[in-house]
């Protein structure tokens, strides 16, 4: 769950907001005409899907909508039906099951304008590192369907076109030629039973693929790409388990579908299906389904949380009167045998509970594949096993009974790990099989998995027609969402009891409720973006944990829950107030802060259930959740309003620094960052604060209270090292990178100054800025503005910012070769590829590690990029960490001192 690296505008989810259409439909004419020249005649019709032929692009304007307000003069019309949006598309069709892996794709919309072009020139961006066939940037997602109610995966496909979708001569995936008939990937059974179906109803063909390669290439692709795939799950405690590459075969994959394969796996491509055994998920749905009466998979599992299988089953204890039979190691209440008890003739099925057959039945099955995958594993030498396929649901009872019978059967020789694309792995298997799509290059730190909500995309199965539109999903959520909320409350988990004398007793994480399907959230949609990388300058990236706070912690998890929901009416207010507060954005704001609380309660009842969770996760999450309603901006005005403020008075901030000696300057340059950090919309504290003054006072406030030494105070060291000292002449640093945090005071009166004095100093300065809003931080598209109006009162950064490229004006008059600006030490700016607060430096953009290669200097700045995120993170270079701690608990816990202290953290390089 890293940064944004995505088109904010397009690559949502394939939704837009639907308005009043005929006023769409004219504004979008208008503005077509304007920008492209292309008249009305190339139009394709309202509501029908036209498809890109030749060299002409023909737009389809179904569905077409106004980004953001319609008010404005040129506002950005969405096309979400525009087929630059291409799809391609895998199957696996097994006995219980289809599973869909589709990928959809925006053409790259990167806007190559002037400014971009000259930052990069000056950090010597090149686009050499292409390859000669091009990663896709785009989205995969993961859908699956009963394989009897066929019928519905068939719409499914055929309304969301993704049956059209094809490979060019480049290797792109492309959309097929009308008259070409498609040919999809498929696996399962299924693909040879429902062939002339497919063709009959979407006139595809189905290319088969064997099961098996299927299986391997989808585990390998998943232990390799995808950061917290892997987990065990024991008495109810999931952990996630790094991988490491070099280290991971052999090892045996275990997938439990209807039936059950075990296959020996010992490199790509390299495996051998070593056994198996027919009793599996098909037997526990079919043998509880004919038992129970129960009417789908899920109630049959429902039911088994409710239930006691001693009723049933035959325990040693039955067998011995009441006793173990510890000679041999078995606890009375072990299974001697499943469903032993109804040997009895005085019961018929009626006298038995439902809940207590489906316990027994599931025990019964997990128990038997866990004690045969371990004969297996024993019988090839091999210490991991992992489990995959859809009968494990991520049901933690279920893991639990794997688990435990691994480890019961080998001592704890053997692990049993579990994976979160459980019944995918076919599926994209037969994805990977298509040639030259590239993904199978894709580096961990190229993938960003991301939840949003709606029933195509929670990995479940679909209920009716795929949501079409931004209205379509938030009508469902009206009606599903606040259901699903009240489901995924905390499940109190029992607290964990003694297995005995190594017998299978009950193993302790049976919750009381299922979560349903619709809710479930385990697998999101997964981004894949060709061009971000790990940040060069870490100094161990594998070492590297951007979060400082773990909420596995059950009261972390607990307090920040807190903080956020208290927060969300006012983050509603703003958001909704930035839309020009119409119903409409009141609705879109009600639906955010539904969709905000579902994942929080989500994540409450299971915190990894996205993967290993930290307190920037949930900080980027609730970003996510804005923009998927389409909320581009909360902070815009209030942003906009401290920008002017701020730069009011910088012209006299600029004339007292400037009167002071280098010491004492530098001491205030550092002290007005951390005083101007207090301007925080996303800290409680400080909102309230705003109400009690102007900008300026408060920032003059901040800076009166400001006194040495700070809470951590490496002042005097970081001065040696800028200054020097009476033996040693100081040497500046070639290239400063500062990671700026808030708009206003922050940015303003704050880090551009301190960029100035490193400018001054013969350091090139690069600002590095989100790519996308968050909270009020400035963004990197934001800054050049910012700093255009700060060198109308300065020289030494109008120089600076004409020669990074910043100023458009003076960049014209260079290239009319009337301006020499080469002279000057360049200021420049480049965004960091994410959209939140905090920032996982293992996922930045190309941009920004392209300006770190040159760098020897970090700063850090604002509570999110320094503390929340990168407090414990080691670079390869002098590092600086500045914030104002907003929170009282992290002052706390995190340097034992109180709201409103300073950090000024220096490390010089490692
Ligand atoms: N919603 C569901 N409907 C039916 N079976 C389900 C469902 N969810 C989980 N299962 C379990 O998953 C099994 C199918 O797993 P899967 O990996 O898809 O195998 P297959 O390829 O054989 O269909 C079923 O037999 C059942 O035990
Ligand atoms: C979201 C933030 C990390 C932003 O801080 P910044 O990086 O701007 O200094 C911070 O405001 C925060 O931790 N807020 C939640 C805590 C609170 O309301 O006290
Ligand atoms: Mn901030």
């Amino acid at each position: 769950m890293a940064g944004l690296k995505d088109d904010p505008v397009l690559g949502i989810n394939d939704m837009i907001e639907t308005r009043e259409e005929t006023e769409i439909k004219d504004a979008v004419i208008d503005k077509v005409r304007e920008e492209g020249g292309q008249g009305d005649r190339e139009m394709a019709p309202m509501g029908n899907s036209i498809h890109r032929s030749g060299s002409r692009p023909q737009l389809d304007l179904s569905k077409a909508a106004i980004q953001g307000n319609s008010e404005e003069r040129d506002p950005t019309i969405l096309l979400p039906n525009q087929s630059d949006d291409i799809s391609h598309l895998a199957l696996d069709i097994g006995g219980s099951l289809i599973k869909l892996v589709y990928f959809s794709r925006h053409e790259d919309r990167t806007i190559n304008d002037k400014r971009k072009k000259t930052v990069k020139e000056r950090l010597g961006i090149s686009n050499g590192n292409r390859r000669s066939y091009p990663i896709l940037g785009g989205r995969l997602h993961f859908v699956k369907f009963e394989t009897r109610k066929i019928n519905e995966c068939l719409d499914f496909i055929s309304s969301k076109q993704l049956h059209r979708g094809g490979i060019d001569t480049h290797g792109w995936l492309s959309e097929a030629p009308a008259n070409c008939s498609a040919v999809i990937k498929a696996t399962g059974g299924g693909a040879y039973k429902f062939a002339d179906l497919f063709k009959e109803r979407l006139g595809v063909s189905l290319d088969k693929e064997d099961e098996m390669d299927c299986l391997v290439a989808g585990a390998n692709f998943l232990l390799k790409a995808i950061r917290h795939e892997a987990f065990t799950h024991m008495e109810g405690h999931k952990e996630f388990v790094q991988i490491d590459h070099n280290d991971l075969f052999p090892y045996l994959l275990v997938n439990i579908g209807s039936g059950v394969s075990m296959i020996k796996v010992d490199g790509d491509g390299k495996f051998e299906r070593v056994s198996g055994t027919n009793v599996g998920g098909g037997t526990y749905w079919g043998l509880g389904r004919l038992l129970t009466k129960c009417k789908s998979f899920d109630e049959l599992l429902e039911l088994s949380q409710r239930g006691d299988n001693r009723t049933i089953d035959m325990l040693v204890g039955d067998i011995y009167g009441g006793m173990d039979y510890s000679k041999i190691g078995l606890s009375a209440s072990t299974i001697a045998s499943s469903f032993g008890k109804a040997i009895s003739e005085k019961k018929e099925l009626e006298d038995y509970r439902p809940e207590d057959i489906s316990l027994s039945l599931l025990r019964m099955i997990s128990y038997n594949i866990g004690q045969i995958s371990y004969l297996n594993a024993l019988r090839f030498g091999l210490k991991r096993i992992f489990f995959g396929g859809f009968f494990i649901r991520g049901h933690a009872y279920t893991m639990d009974t794997i688990s435990f019978a691994v480890h019961f059967w080998s001592k704890g020789d053997a692990q049993a790990m579990f994976l979160r694309h459980e019944g995918f792995l076919g599926a994209l298997g037969a994805f990977m099989s298509y040639e030259k799509h590239g993904l199978d290059d894709l580096m961990v730190h190229q993938l960003v998995e991301r939840f949003p909500m709606g029933a195509p995309y929670t990995g479940g199965k679909i209920h009716g027609p795929p949501l079409g539109d931004l209205n379509e999903k938030i009508s469902w959520m009206e009606k599903f969402v606040l259901k699903g909320t009240e489901i995924t409350a905390p499940v109190p988990m029992a607290p964990p009891g003694t297995t005995g004398l190594g017998g299978f007793e009950v193993p302790s994480s049976k919750g009381g409720t299922l979560r349903s399907d619709a809710s479930a959230l385990n697998v999101g949609v997964l981004h894949l973006v060709p061009t971000l990388e790990v940040f060069p300058l870490l100094a161990d990236p594998k070492m590297y944990e951007p979060n400082t706070i773990d909420l596995s912690d059950h009261n972390e998890l607990e307090y920040w829950f807190t903080v956020l929901s208290e927060h969300l009416p006012d983050l509603v207010d703003k958001a909704v107030a930035s839309e020009g507060g119409t119903d409409d954005a009141k609705r879109r704001g009600d639906a955010f802060a539904r969709v905000f609380s579902a994942h929080l309660a989500r994540l409450m009842e299971e915190p990894a259930a996205y993967g290993k969770l930290g307190l920037a996760n949930l900080l980027e999450l609730r970003e996510e959740c804005l923009r998927e309603f389409h909320f581009v901006d909360a902070y815009r005005s209030i942003k906009q309003r401290e920008n002017e403020a701020s730069l009011a008075v910088l012209p006299d901030l600029l004339m007292e620094l400037d009167s002071m000696t280098e010491e004492t300057r530098l001491l205030t340059l550092i002290e007005g960052v951390l005083a101007a950090n207090i301007f925080d919309w996303g800290s409680r504290a400080c909102v309230d604060l705003y109400h009690k003054g102007t900008i300026i006072e408060i920032y003059r406030m901040s800076r009166n209270k400001m006194q040495r030494p700070w809470r951590v105070d490496d002042f005097d060291v970081f001065k040696e090292r800028m200054l020097g000292s009476a033996d040693k002449k100081p040497h500046p640093h070639k290239r400063a990178l500062l990671f700026v945090d808030n708009s206003g005071a922050d940015i303003v009166l704050g880090m551009l100054p301190l960029a100035r004095e490193l400018i001054r100093r013969g350091t090139e300065v690069v600002l590095v800025a989100n790519s996308l809003p968050a909270l009020n931080d400035a963004t990197a598209m934001e800054l050049p503005d910012i700093v255009a109006e700060a060198a109308k009162h300065c020289d030494i950064l109008r120089r600076a910012a004409e020669a990074g490229g910043l100023l458009v004006d003076a960049m014209i008059n260079t290239l009319d070769g009337s301006k020499e600006n080469t002279s000057s030490v360049p200021l420049m700016v480049v965004e960091n590829g994410c959209g939140s607060p905090c920032i996982d430096l293992r996922q930045v953009s190309s941009e920004l590690a392209a300006a770190a290669k040159d760098a020897d200097l970090i700063i850090l700045e604002g509570m999110g990029r320094a503390l929340h995120t990168n407090f414990n993170a080691r670079f390869k270079c002098d590092a600086l960490k500045l914030a104002m701690v907003k929170n009282q608990r992290l002052a706390e816990n995190l340097i034992k001192g109180n709201i409103y202290d300073c950090v000024c953290r220096y490390e010089p390089a490692s």
